[in-house]
């Protein structure tokens, strides 16, 4: 079975091509390539070819909160996406703390064949910060683990942060941090500023996570060890990275940034809808935009989703009993579309960096994130830019539907997936 795609411009780049994808590698490239008798041909002028999306930051629930997702609804999220690969967080219940879970998720993410789902692993035992899980173990299983996080809390005890970071580096693992200094944020609702004072919310400080951050990378350096930032969300945050990628260079020092922290603030908040409600929170405007040109720079590595599906009655319900997270597989192009491509922030080579190359290096996937080239893996992701469509949580292919974007039009719309060669997604619709 192959697949040509006529006449879409690679990064956005040069004139249009046609791509020929066969036995699930790129098998030509040319200005003009007639179909084999077997392909499925997708007309694709107008259109971007990048590599394959992969979010290194996705909570897929299961096992355990299968009322919000399952890993084949999420997996389906992610294919409609743009996605190929993705990492999915330990918060599940029971922890992925253990072979026997990492295993059963890395089993079924395969079994769905919709996109790579790769187990992160948990740090500590039950995520409680005390014990240091069985990394070793986790990394040897099926699911060869080279992701390790306490994503949902942090690692706080700087001695079991410093051993995690040793450990991993006999593994070839990075350690994704969640900072989070919990003695600063007891009890927190709201970014600390203004609008949490004028709502009456009790503040989480912009220094909880940025004194979090200065520390790890400092343990990290300390360790030769390969760190990554967890949804970095402050501008402080962004001056503590570039300082410690200077002293420690990039390689071993990586972080993120979610869709909605580029494009969300807490002027959102006087609503008081929980959907707004994540965690860390939504930051002022000049945060925003701090993260934006950080992002740019390159010293934000990569966008990565959060995805965090909460069922209705975890959402529709009072804001501090409500769970922070948000919805965002689907939207995340769209919304790098909106804050970082028609700013001109970003070229689409760009986009492929942030979206597909950098977190694939960072989680060391050999296969994704790769030139748009002959004799690559057929990971790919296709683009409208210029299409625009209005979010709709009912109609996306999570269980739950807690998207902050409801009713909003943005720009960039995914019309192809292709996982090594397969079609997983097309016009909006899985396979
Ligand atoms: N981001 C969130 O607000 N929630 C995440 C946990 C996390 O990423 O910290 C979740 O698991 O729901
Ligand atoms: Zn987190
Ligand atoms: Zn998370």
């Amino acid at each position: 079975m192959s697949v040509l795609i006529k006449g879409a411009r690679l990064y956005g780049e040069g004139d249009p091509v046609d791509v020929l994808v066969t036995d699930g590698l790129i098998a030509e490239i040319g200005a003009s390539i007639e179909a084999p008798d077997d392909a499925e041909v997708i007309e694709a002028a107008g259109q971007v070819l990048l590599p394959g999306f992969v979010d290194l930051h996705t909570h897929l629930r299961e096992p355990g909160r299968e009322d919000a997702e399952t890993i084949e609804s999420g997996s389906a999220a992610a294919a409609l996406g743009g996605y190929t690969a993705v990492f999915a967080m330990a918060n599940t219940d029971p922890v992925a703390d253990n072979a026997v879970v990492v295993e059963h998720v890395w089993r079924r993410g395969r079994e769905t064949g919709l996109v790579d789902v790769h187990p992160v692993g948990a740090v500590t035992v039950g995520l409680k910060g005390e014990k240091l899980a069985e990394l070793g173990t986790m990394a040897k299983s099926a699911a060869g683990v080279r992701m390790f996080s306490d994503d949902g809390h942090c690692v706080a005890d700087p001695l079991i942060m410093r051993r995690a970071l040793e450990y991993s580096t006999a593994l070839n693992a990075v350690v994704a941090q969640h900072a989070e200094e919990p003695r600063l944020t007891v009890g927190a609702q709201a970014h600390e500023g203004r609008i949490a004072s004028r709502l009456g919310y009790a503040g989480w400080p912009a220094s909880a996570e940025e004194s979090i951050v200065a520390r790890d990378c400092l343990l990290a350096q300390h360790a030769g060890a390969k760190l990554h930032i967890c949804h970095v969300s402050t501008a402080g945050t962004a001056d503590v990275l570039r300082w410690a990628k200077n002293r420690h260079g990039s390689g071993f020092i990586s972080a993120e940034v979610t869709p909605h922290h580029l494009l969300l603030t807490d002027e959102r908040l006087s609503t008081y809808d929980p959907v707004n409600k994540v965690n860390p929170p939504l930051r002022t405007g000049a945060d925003a935009a701090r993260l934006r040109a950080a992002l740019a720079e390159g010293v934000i590595d990569c966008v990565a989703t959060d995805h965090a599906p909460h069922p209705v009655q975890d959402k529709d319900c009072e804001w501090a009993a409500a769970k922070p997270g948000m919805l965002g597989l689907q939207t995340a192009l769209s919304v790098v579309t909106e804050t970082m491509v028609r700013t001109g922030l970003l070229d689409w080579r760009g986009v492929a960096r942030v979206l597909s190359e950098r977190p694939a290096e960072i989680a060391g996937l050999p296969d994704h994130g790769r030139p748009l080239v002959t004799g690559e893996p057929a990971n790919l992701t296709l683009v409208d830019p210029d299409a625009e469509w209005t979010v709709r949580g009912a109609e996306l292919a999570s269980i739950a539907a807690n998207t902050p974007y409801e009713g909003m039009r943005l720009p960039g719309v995914v019309t192809l997936t292709l996982l090594r060669g397969r079609i997983t997604a097309r016009e909006g619709k899985i396979g």
